[in-house]
């Protein structure tokens, strides 16, 4: 089965973290989700998370930190995520490819439906 390596920014500002909305037509679409991407070929997680926060949300990223690594098997696709920590960064997110975004307080978190693979980052956020 197909490995993807994929970066994702847990950006947050005061209590607030700032998420997504997946499309209908992607892999785990109409989920919200940490903004980010898939990994290059020799791309570094780190890279790739600067990279994707860019084309994605705007922001240059001035600092993050990893905060965990989840590896998910969703039956059709085998994923490994690394979760960063973005608290420091430059310009005000958005949604550059046209999805919903939201910034919400860490604790309506368990609110919002997220894929499967981060359960354990929504209930490490919120606890
Ligand atoms: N960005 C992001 N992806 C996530 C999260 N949780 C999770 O399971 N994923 C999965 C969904 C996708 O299989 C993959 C993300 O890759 P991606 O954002 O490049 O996916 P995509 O469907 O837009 O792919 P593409 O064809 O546009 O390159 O990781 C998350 O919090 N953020
Ligand atoms: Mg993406």
């Amino acid at each position: 089965m197909k490995l993807v390596r994929v970066s994702a920014g847990i950006i947050t500002r005061n209590d607030q973290v700032f998420i997504a909305l997946r499309k209908p037509d992607q892999h785990q679409g109409d989920l919200w989700e940490f903004p980010g991407g898939k990994c290059d070929q020799d791309e570094s997680p780190e890279s790739a998370l600067v990279r994707e926060l860019e084309e994605e949300c705007g922001i240059a990223v001035r600092r993050c930190v990893l905060f965990k690594t989840v590896s998910h098997d969703y039956g059709d696709k085998l994923v490994e995520l690394f979760f960063f920590q973005v608290d420091d960064f430059e310009g005000e997110p958005s949604g550059q490819e046209g999805q919903e975004v939201r910034w919400v307080s860490m604790s309506h978190l368990l609110s919002y439906d997220f894929p499967e693979a981060n359960k354990v980052i929504v209930e490490a956020l919120t606890a």
